[in-house]
C-alpha cells in the first residue's frame, strides 16, 4: 500500500534558515510536494498535547446544542456548525486561535463557571501548529526564490482552527463523510485522533488512506497556495471516509490570508514560459461572497474563479 511520506520536524525549534538540517528538511518538503502534495510532518511534541486536546474537544461537543449554538456566527466559515445530517460533522470553527485573547471570551460564554484549560490547551497547541506551518511556508517560499515575501505573507495570515467531530457511521462499510475536495485556504495542517479516515488522492487518480502516528501531523496544500505561487504547487485533493462505530476528531490548523491582503503570484513566478495563470483576489472577500457554495459536494473552486 502507498503511503505519504513522512518528514522528522521534530527538531522543529534547531529547525534555522541557512542550516543543513534546515536545507535537508526543506528538499523532503519539496520532493513529497513535488510528488503527493502532502506530507506528515512527525513532530514529537505534539503528543504531550495529544490527550488534552481531543478531551477538550470531546468536553466542547458534550455541550447542550443551544450552548454550542452560542458560537454561530454570521461569518463564514467561522463559528459552530451542526448538528450533522448523516454522513456529515460538527465543528468549531475560531479564527487567530493562537492568541488567547480570541478564545477565552468564547471559553467564557460556553462555560460561565469558568474553564481556563479549554483556552489555554487549544491556543498552546495552535501555537506549535502555526510555528509547523510558518517553518513549511518558508522553505516553500525560499524553494522558489520568493522567500523575501514570507514575513508579508505570515502577517497576513489568520490562523484558523476547526475542530472536527465525525460520529461513527455505525457500519462496516466505508460511508463518505467528507466529499473528495480541494481546501481553498493556502496550507492545512491536520492532527487526529486514532480514528483514521483521510485520503489523499495523487495525481494518477490513487487514493491513499492516511493513518497518521501520534506524532504526525498531515499537511496539505490548498488553491489559495496554487494562486499565490502561480501554479507552483497543485492543490491536494483529499476526502473523508470512515467505518465502524467510533467518534472520529480532528483538529486542524487552516491557514488563509486575511482581508485586505490580495493573493497575487509575485513577478519574480511570472515570465514568458510561465505566464500569469490567475487574477489577484481577496481570500477574505471571496469567502463572504461565495460562501454560499461552500457545502457539501458543491465547493466553489477558487482556482476556476480567478483563473484567468
Ligand atoms: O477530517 C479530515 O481529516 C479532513 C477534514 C477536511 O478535509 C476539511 O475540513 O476540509
Ligand atoms: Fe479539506
Amino acid at each position: 500500500m502507498a503511503k505519504i511520506p513522512v518528514i522528522d520536524f521534530s527538531k522543529l525549534d534547531l529547525i534555522k534558515p541557512g542550516s543543513l538540517e534546515w536545507d535537508w528538511v526543506k528538499s523532503q518538503v519539496m520532493g513529497a510536494l513535488e510528488a503527493y502534495n502532502c506530507f506528515e510532518a512527525s513532530v514529537d511534541r505534539a503528543v504531550e498535547h495529544r490527550e488534552p486536546v481531543f478531551r477538550a474537544m470531546e468536553e466542547f461537543f458534550h455541550l447542550p446544542l443551544e450552548t454550542k449554538r452560542l458560537c454561530e456566527s454570521e461569518k463564514p466559515l467561522r463559528g459552530y456548525f451542526g448538528p450533522p445530517p448523516l454522513g456529515l460533522h460538527e465543528s468549531l470553527s475560531i479564527d487567530d486561535a493562537h492568541v488567547a485573547e480570541n478564545l477565552e471570551p468564547l471559553t467564557t460564554t460556553l462555560w460561565p463557571q469558568g474553564n481556563t484549560s479549554f483556552s489555554k490547551t487549544m491556543v498552546s497547541f495552535i501555537q506549535l501548529v502555526s510555528e509547523l506551518e510558518k517553518t513549511i511556508m518558508r522553505m516553500i517560499l525560499e524553494s522558489f526564490g520568493v522567500e523575501k515575501y514570507t514575513d508579508e505573507l505570515i502577517d497576513s495570515t489568520n490562523y484558523q482552527l476547526r475542530a472536527l467531530k465525525y460520529e461513527g457511521p455505525n457500519t462496516n462499510e466505508p460511508v463518505v463523510m467528507s466529499v473528495p475536495h480541494h481546501d481553498l485556504n493556502m496550507i492545512t495542517l491536520l492532527y487526529q485522533n486514532e480514528i483514521n479516515g483521510l485520503g489523499i488522492q495523487t495525481e494518477a487518480g490513487e487514493w491513499i488512506d492516511v493513518k497518521p502516528s501520534p506524532n504526525s501531523i498531515i499537511v496539505i496544500i490548498g488553491e489559495s497556495l496554487s494562486v499565490w505561487l502561480n501554479g507552483r504547487l497543485s492543490p491536494t485533493r483529499h476526502r473523508v471516509v470512515t467505518t465502524g462505530n467510533r467518534v472520529r476528531h480532528v483538529v486542524g490548523l487552516f491557514a488563509r490570508t486575511r482581508g485586505g491582503y490580495l493573493v497575487k503570484a509575485p513577478s519574480e513566478l511570472v515570465d514568458d514560459e510561465n505566464p500569469r495563470l490567475f487574477k489577484p483576489y481577496d481570500h477574505e472577500d471571496f469567502i463572504e461572497h461565495f460562501s454560499t457554495q461552500l457545502d457539501q459536494g458543491n465547493r466553489t473552486n477558487l482556482i476556476t474563479y480567478c483563473s484567468i
